[in-house]
C-alpha cells in the first residue's frame, strides 16, 4: 500500500504553517519526518489522520484520493504527543482494546511484568510512553503514525522500540517523527525535512546541515 499526502496548505488565522507538502509512505518502509520546533510535523501527522483539516490537502491510498478522514477507517493507529489512555483505565483493558498480547509485550519489556494489573496513572511518564507506543505499533492495522514515540523513553527501551518498528514495518506503513534525529535517521527508509512550510526529501544527510536543521559536522 502507498500513502501520499499532497498539496497541503495549512493556516492558523493569517499565519501560514504549511504549503507545498508532498510525502509518500509505503508498506515495508519507515518514513521519518524531521524538522525544528513548530515547523509543522505534528500538524502533518494530524492531517494524515484526519483530525486537522487544512485549507487544502490530498490524501491518496494506492493513487486513489481518500475523501473521508483516515481515522474513520480501520486502516490506521495514531500515537499523538499526548497520552492516549485515560489515567483510570487498566493496562489490561487497553491491551484488549488494541488487540495486543500482554505476555508477548513482557518478553520485550521484562521489567514491566509487574504492571499487569496496574492502571495508567500508576506508571511513570516514560513507562506510559513505552506502553502506548507498543500498543499503537503492534495493533493489527495497515498504517501507524508515531508522533515523538521516544520522548521521555530511556535509551535501552528506545533500542527495543526501534527493533520492533523494523519488524512491524514489514507489513505496515509507518510514519514517525521525533527530535532524536539520529534514531529517526537510523530507523527510517525515507526521510523528509520540513522547513519553511515545505517538505524536502532527504537524499543525502548533508542536506540536514545545508538547511540548518543541524549544525555542521553533527553527524
Ligand atoms: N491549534 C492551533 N492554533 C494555532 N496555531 C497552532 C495550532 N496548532 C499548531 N499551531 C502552530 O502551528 C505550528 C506547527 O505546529 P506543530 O505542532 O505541527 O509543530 P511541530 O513541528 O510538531 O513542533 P514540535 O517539534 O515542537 O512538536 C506551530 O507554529 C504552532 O504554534
Amino acid at each position: 500500500m502507498i500513502l501520499e499526502l499532497d498539496n497541503v496548505e495549512l493556516y492558523f488565522k493569517e499565519k501560514r504553517i504549511l504549503n507545498g507538502i508532498y510525502l509518500k509512505a509505503e508498506t515495508g518502509k519507515v518514513t521519518g519526518i524531521l524538522g525544528s520546533n513548530g515547523c509543522g510535523k505534528s500538524c502533518i501527522i494530524n492531517i494524515i489522520f484526519g483530525t486537522l483539516t487544512p485549507k487544502y490537502k490530498l490524501v491518496r491510498l494506492d493513487s486513489k484520493p481518500i475523501l473521508k478522514p483516515l481515522y474513520q477507517t480501520n486502516l490506521v493507529k495514531f500515537l499523538p504527543q499526548l497520552p492516549i489512555a485515560p489515567n483510570s483505565s487498566k493496562l489490561k483493558t487497553a491491551f484488549t482494546l488494541f488487540q495486543v498480547n500482554w505476555d508477548e509485550f513482557t518478553t520485550h519489556f521484562k521489567s514491566f511484568v509487574i504492571y499487569k494489573n496496574f492502571k495508567f496513572r500508576q506508571l511513570s511518564g516514560g513507562e506510559r510512553r513505552v506502553i502506548e507506543t507498543y500498543l499503537v505499533l503492534k495493533s493489527p492495522t495497515k498504517i501507524v503514525l508515531l508522533d515523538e514515540p521516544f520522548s521521555h523513553v530511556a535509551p535501552l527501551y528506545i533500542e527495543t522500540i526501534k527493533k520492533l518498528i523494523a519488524e512491524e514495518k514489514k507489513h505496515k506503513i509507518i510514519i514517525i517523527t521525533d527530535h532524536l534525529f539520529r534514531d529517526i535517521i537510523e530507523t527510517s527508509d525515507n526521510l523528509y525535512l520540513i522547513k519553511d512550510g515545505h517538505s524536502k526529501l532527504i537524499t543525502d544527510l548533508k542536506i540536514l546541515e545545508d538547511y540548518k536543521y543541524i549544525s555542521e559536522n553533527t553527524l
